[in-house]
């Protein structure tokens, strides 16, 4: 049945402790998000957002609350959790946690046959894939022979094959050069331009308040503030609180307003070209 409110996911009063730790590690989280947002998940190192995105496919199972993908909750059945990893992908930090066939082509290959998808669809599929990507230079190659940047298409591509509502990118250009981070970031906008709602985990302030729909900040295991990314970097108590900066490109606008260069009425610019424009 169609929902009024097009929520792809929702977590209910979620909390996580590994084993061995006294502390929680999510702890009575609770968010939304909207079907083909774009969000950007930040906060200070050990805040919470990994585990989320665990138990965001099931591989973690919270010890208490719930979550629902497109309205069902969870099922950790193995049906259950077979078809939440066919909707929910998620593309590590680090991608040698997530490669291991012998070549890139059996690699991208591997998750979409697991699905049960015969075998000739698969092929269509996985050079679609490797085309779109622009990862045919290296497609023969062993996977643990490539570089970071490399290994980090490749391990989009996995997930991007089986068509998931949802995409999790964990630090997507942690230790990749510029190139690659441009590369990579292509890729991205490529995602939301399908439709595929994009969560991404990142400590890039600049690069959040340019790029998402909404910003969630995260706090030991909480949600403290979502929202707009200009309503969130507003909010400089919050902003703090997560151990983040102020987006760059609105320092420069502040500062530019207090010396009486622009008006009051300009609206805050998410990125340079917008700050040239009301310039
Ligand atoms: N495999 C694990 N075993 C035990 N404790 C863990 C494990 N993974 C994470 N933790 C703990 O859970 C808490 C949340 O960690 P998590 O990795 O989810 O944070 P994070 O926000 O993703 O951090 P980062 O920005 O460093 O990636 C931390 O206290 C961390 O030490």
């Amino acid at each position: 049945m169609k929902r009024e409110e097009d929520w792809v996911i929702e977590a209910q009063n979620v909390s996580y402790t590994y084993d061995g730790n006294t502390k929680r590690a999510l702890d009575g989280l609770n968010l939304r998000i909207r079907r083909g947002t774009k969000v950007a998940f930040m906060g200070g190192n050990g805040s919470g957002k990994s585990t989320f995105f665990l138990c965001l496919n099931g591989i973690r199972k919270p010890e208490d609350g719930r979550i629902c993908i497109e309205g069902e909750p969870i099922e950790y059945t193995r049906k259950g959790l077979l078809a939440v990893r066919s909707k929910v992908g998620i593309v590590f930090q680090e991608p040698d946690d997530q490669l291991f066939s012998a070549s890139v082509y059996e690699e991208i290959s591997f998750g979409i046959l697991n699905l049960g998808v015969d075998e000739s669809t698969a092929r269509r599929e996985v050079e679609s894939v490797i085309e779109e990507l622009e990862i045919t230079p290296f497609q023969d190659r062993p996977a643990h022979a490539l570089s970071g940047g490399q290994k980090k298409q490749v391990a989009i591509a996995d997930i991007l094959v089986m068509h998931p509502e949802v995409m999790i990118l964990d630090e997507p250009a942690a230790a990749l050069d510029p190139k690659h981070t441009k590369k990579v970031q292509e890729i991205i906008d490529g995602l939301t331009d399908k439709g595929i709602t994009v969560l991404m985990a990142t400590h890039d302030i600049d690069y959040a308040y340019a790029w998402a729909d909404e910003i969630v900040l995260m706090q030991e295991g909480k949600v403290i503030r979502q929202g707009a990314p200009a309503e969130v970097c507003a909010d400089r108590t919050a902003l703090t609180e997560a151990g983040l900066e102020v987006p760059a490109v609105l320092r420069i606008y502040e500062r530019l307003r207090e010396k009486g260069l622009l008006s009051g009425e300009a609206v805050p610019p998410r990125n340079v070209d917008g700050l040239v424009e009301i310039l």
